[in-house]
């Protein structure tokens, strides 16, 4: 077996964006409003600042606007719905990010789902999550949209192979089984009371590691051959998959740094540049 093909989505997410620059200089030459992402961060978390801080840098770097929302941690559901509704009538702001996790007083799922439906660049929505899953059009979770990104990039096969998706999230797991059913994988759903995992994951020809766990998934778990994924991103450039001799037997892999991290921040600012443009219909 040849040495794993690296699935590079910070080289990938880099290509694309000198493409969203001058999709969004043509977009403004044409007439429109500059495309504007707001980013709600409520709280101090530090890893969550970082992420909101990489994604307010890469609307800067492709000539988007962004406006930034820091909330205290004290926030209650009733102040975050009413910031979110204020940002839902303003016509100059065409996505809305809410930085998941929010304090655990916050009612995260009505806040998401309080998110019109056409700002959710995100993909974070019920009614978005509903309308991509039954193939129709929305904007999808970010993280999952940007792996599929990758994988369509390197030309992954996906139809009628068996993907197995390690974490059942209603941002990343959910969605990324939908994707992956929607492009014709047959997909099987693992979780924290999945009791056969190991053997599940050897029968997988891609596996997604999205469960938020360091290292849960084992490389010998995996069959020689498979395309491994990544998703999951822990201090000290940890995944959720064990990647230790997978190089030198898998087809093909997404390093941690540098895979699926870039792939999520750019399908957002995408779905935005996207937003606006409908908005400009
Ligand atoms: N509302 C959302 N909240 C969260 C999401 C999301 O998609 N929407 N995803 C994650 C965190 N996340 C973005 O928010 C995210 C995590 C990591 C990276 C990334 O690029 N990491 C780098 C390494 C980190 C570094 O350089 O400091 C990499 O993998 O190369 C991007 C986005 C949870 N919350």
């Amino acid at each position: 077996m040849m040495a794993a093909l690296i699935l590079d989505g910070k080289a990938l997410a880099k290509h694309r964006e000198s493409q969203l620059k001058s999709a969004v200089e043509a977009l403004t030459k044409a007439g429109s409003e500059v495309p504007t992402l707001a980013t709600i961060l409520v709280g101090g978390d530090p890893a969550s600042a970082t992420y909101v801080q990489m994604k307010q840098n890469a609307c800067q770097r492709v000539g988007m606007d962004s406006v930034k929302i820091e909330m205290p941690e004290e926030t209650s559901t009733e102040q975050l719905l009413a910031q979110i509704e204020m940002l839902n009538k303003d016509p100059k702001i065409c996505g809305i990010l809410l930085q998941h996790p929010v304090p655990a007083q916050i009612d995260e799922r009505a806040c998401f789902d309080a998110i019109a439906i056409e700002k959710d660049v995100d993909g974070v929505t019920t009614q978005g999550f509903g309308l991509m899953s039954m193939g129709e059009l929305a904007f999808g979770s970010a993280t999952p949209a940007g792996i599929m990104t990758l994988l369509h990039h390197y030309d992954v096969p996906l139809a009628g192979k068996h993907a197995v998706v390690v974490g059942r999230s209603p941002i990343l797991g959910k969605p990324m089984a939908a994707m992956l059913l929607n492009a014709n994988a047959t997909v099987t759903v693992c979780h924290s009371r999945t009791e056969n995992l190991a053997a599940l994951v050897g029968q997988a020809d891609i596996v997604i590691g999205a469960v938020g766990q360091p290292e849960l998934i084992k490389a010998e778990w995996i069959k020689d051959g498979a395309v491994v994924v990544d998703a999951g991103y822990h201090p000290g450039g940890i995944g959720d998959i064990d990647k230790t001799g997978l190089a030198e037997r898998v087809m093909a892999l997404t390093p941690v740094p540098g895979g699926v991290g870039p792939m999520t921040i750019n399908a957002l600012i995408s779905q935005t540049l996207e937003s606006a443009r409908i908005a400009a219909q």
